[in-house]
């Protein structure tokens, strides 16, 4: 009764694993290393290091470790690289996807978690977005999620296997007790690269246009702290394993802060007045993206812990520091 953690040497991945072994669950952890690291697969949980789309490879581990279901954050996430690199972003999210699906159903795992993302909503026409809205990806890498999302629809008509899509709002904070955080090595997120800018990892930031149409003119996300979204996926599974239907569900506390009222909290948090210059808008970039939240809440009980702004960006910005006297430890 192990559960197979693809990606868990990444930020998302590994908060999965530490909540399911923090609930007594045995993990295995398969990674290809080629974002994470292997010092942030946790304790406790057993490391292969291998390609998710390897069906030899995956066939073996789910065999050897008696594995019951598979949460599948292994991907590349970048979308404005995804609109230079489409067929990479394909390959990675879709067809390896496609391959791990294909073990799944050959070796009877009946429970699969997938982390979507609300990218698959494209340019929604009202906000909040609820799970009924069309879905109209608006990147490569939206479309490679909801691509993976239809094949799990049809494989679990056709199949044994009933699945939970999480669509990610925007993921951001650390654990709370400094286990793990985010260590991409090509940060793009607002609070990820905020927490940057006032430790001086990075000597400014950009605030990408203040001429949309929200209050003060900048984009507004619904930020969710990655530890309440680790717990939504350990609460997914014992959905799951309690019979429960295949869903989507929408991950966000279903609010949202402007770009400007993130970086007030992160200069608040951390009392450092850091510099922000105004640059042109990045395209793609929605004005609004807030979820419906009430679907995860009524059907698999979750109730948010961190649902603070200033608790999630005291996360990111311990979990900074953190990463700065670790590579002080590793020069
Ligand atoms: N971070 C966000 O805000 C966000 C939002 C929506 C959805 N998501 C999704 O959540 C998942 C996890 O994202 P993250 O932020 O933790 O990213 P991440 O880059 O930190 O983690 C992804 C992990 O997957 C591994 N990986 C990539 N391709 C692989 C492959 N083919 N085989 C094995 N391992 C592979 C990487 O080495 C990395 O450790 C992704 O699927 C992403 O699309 C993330
Ligand atoms: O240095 C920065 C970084 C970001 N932003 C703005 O901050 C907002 C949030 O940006 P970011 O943190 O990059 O997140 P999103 O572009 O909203 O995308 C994230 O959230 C989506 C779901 O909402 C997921 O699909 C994506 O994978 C994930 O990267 C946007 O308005 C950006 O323009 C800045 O102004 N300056």
């Amino acid at each position: 009764m192990t559960v197979l953690v693809t990606g868990g040497a990444g930020y998302i991945g590994s908060h999965a694993a530490l909540a399911l072994l923090d609930g007594g669950r045995d993990v295995v952890v398969l990674d290809n290393l080629s974002q994470g690291h292997r010092w942030a697969v946790p304790t406790g949980a057993a490391f292969v290091e291998g390609d998710c789309g390897d069906e030899d490879l995956v066939r073996r581990v789910i065999a050897e470790h008696d594995v019951t279901a598979i949460m599948h954050f292994a991907g590349s996430i970048i979308v404005p690289d995804s609109v230079i690199y489409p067929l990479e972003y394909y390959r990675n999210n879709t067809v390896n996807s496609r391959a791990l699906l294909q073990v799944a159903v050959d070796s009877g795992v009946k429970h699969f978690i997938f982390s979507s993302t609300a990218g698959v909503y494209g340019e929604p026409k009202a906000t909040p977005i609820n799970e009924d809205f069309a879905l109209k990806p608006i990147s490569p890498y939206g479309t490679s999620k909801m691509m993976t999302e239809k094949m799990l629809a049809d494989a679990a008509i056709a199949h044994d296997l009933r699945y939970v899509a999480l669509r990610y709002f925007n993921v951001a904070g650390a654990d709370p007790k400094g286990r793990s955080g985010q260590t991409s090595r090509k940060a793009t997120h607002l609070i990820k690269i905020a927490s940057q800018a006032a430790t001086g990892t990075r000597p400014q930031m950009a605030i990408y246009g203040e001429d949309y149409e929200t209050p003060d003119g900048t984009c507004i996300r619904d930020y969710i702290h990655v530890s309440d979204l680790a717990n939504a996926h350990v609460l997914a599974l014992e959905y799951l394993e309690r019979g429960g239907e295949s869903d989507v569900m929408n991950c966000g506390y279903g609010r949202g802060f402007s770009v400007r009222e993130v970086i007030g909290a992160v200069k608040k948090v951390s009392g450092v007045d850091f510099e922000v210059e105004l640059a042109d808008r990045r395209p793609g970039d929605p004005a609004a993206l807030i979820a419906a939240a009430d679907r995860i809440r009524q059907k698999l009980g979750w109730t948010p812990v961190h649902d603070d702004l200033e608790d999630i960006v005291r996360h990111a910005l311990d979990w900074e520091q953190s990463l700065k006297s670790r590579e002080v430890s590793a020069a």
